[in-house]
């Protein structure tokens, strides 16, 4: 379970997030609403270890973030908005090359399976001659290689197109219905947001995004 309780973050004097508290159970979609600046990518930072809150804590799997840094991040998979791979290597190059960066060992059939399941068929092409949408799967297969318990996504499907969306939205379903992984996940898509998630954490409180998330029966979490 992953336990967020009273945190808060400043930059400098002005409060970005307010005494944020929630739960989540594995096997559970998270979505992160709010509008442009709410702070969604400051929490997905936090959750990520990447940066410290100022007042609060957070748990995973009962152990402390504050504590338990090095065992929590071999728990995590994070993929920013921002696309990292590399343009001149081809998508087998690539899967590889994070495979040795990474906690865990895969053969290049798990890691090509890998890629299959998101139906992600151009093993041998470099990633310059990819669209952004298989891009981007490719950007979430690589986050996957450690087979992380906590999946935090910075809009991963933004600027693709709705086939791809799709995929990557029945993918993550599974993945959390199957391998009991938790998912938050942030996007502006409020179709997706419905589609996808169980619940979902509101940053600010917008009228638009609350009556939208309540009238399709989401339970909605406002801060
Ligand atoms: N390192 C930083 N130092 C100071 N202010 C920052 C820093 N990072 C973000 N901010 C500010 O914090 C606020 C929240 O930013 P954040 O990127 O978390 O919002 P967001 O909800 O993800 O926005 P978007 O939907 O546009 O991606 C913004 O006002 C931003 O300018």
């Amino acid at each position: 379970m992953l336990n967020v309780s009273s945190l808060s973050k400043l930059y400098g004097k002005k409060t970005i997030l307010k005494d944020i508290s929630f739960s989540v159970q594995p096997g559970e979609i998270i979505g992160l609403v709010g509008e442009n600046g709410a702070g969604k990518s400051t929490l997905l930072h936090i959750l990520a270890t990447l940066q410290n809150p100022t007042k609060g804590s957070i748990s995973f799997e009962e152990k402390m973030y504050s504590k338990d840094k090095k065992y929590i991040r071999k728990r995590i998979g994070f993929v920013p908005q921002d696309i990292a791979i590399w343009e001149e290597f081809t998508v087998e190059e690539n899967m590889v090359f994070f495979e040795k960066l990474s906690w865990n060992r895969q053969t290049k059939e798990q890691l090509h399976q890998l890629c299959l399941d998101m139906n992600l068929k151009k093993w041998k092409e470099p990633v310059k001659t990819l669209s952004g949408g298989m891009k981007r799967k490719l950007n979430l297969a690589i986050s996957l290689i450690h087979n992380p318990q906590l999946l935090l996504l910075d809009e991963p499907t933004v600027g693709i197109d709705l086939k791809s969306r799709k995929e990557i939205g029945l993918y993550l379903k599974e993945q959390a219905a199957r391998k009991d992984k938790i998912i938050i996940y942030t996007s502006h898509d409020m179709d997706e947001i419905i589609n996808l998630c169980n619940r979902v954490v509101c940053i600010g409180e917008d009228p638009f995004y609350n009556e939208l998330l309540i009238s399709s029966g989401k339970e909605v979490i406002t801060f």
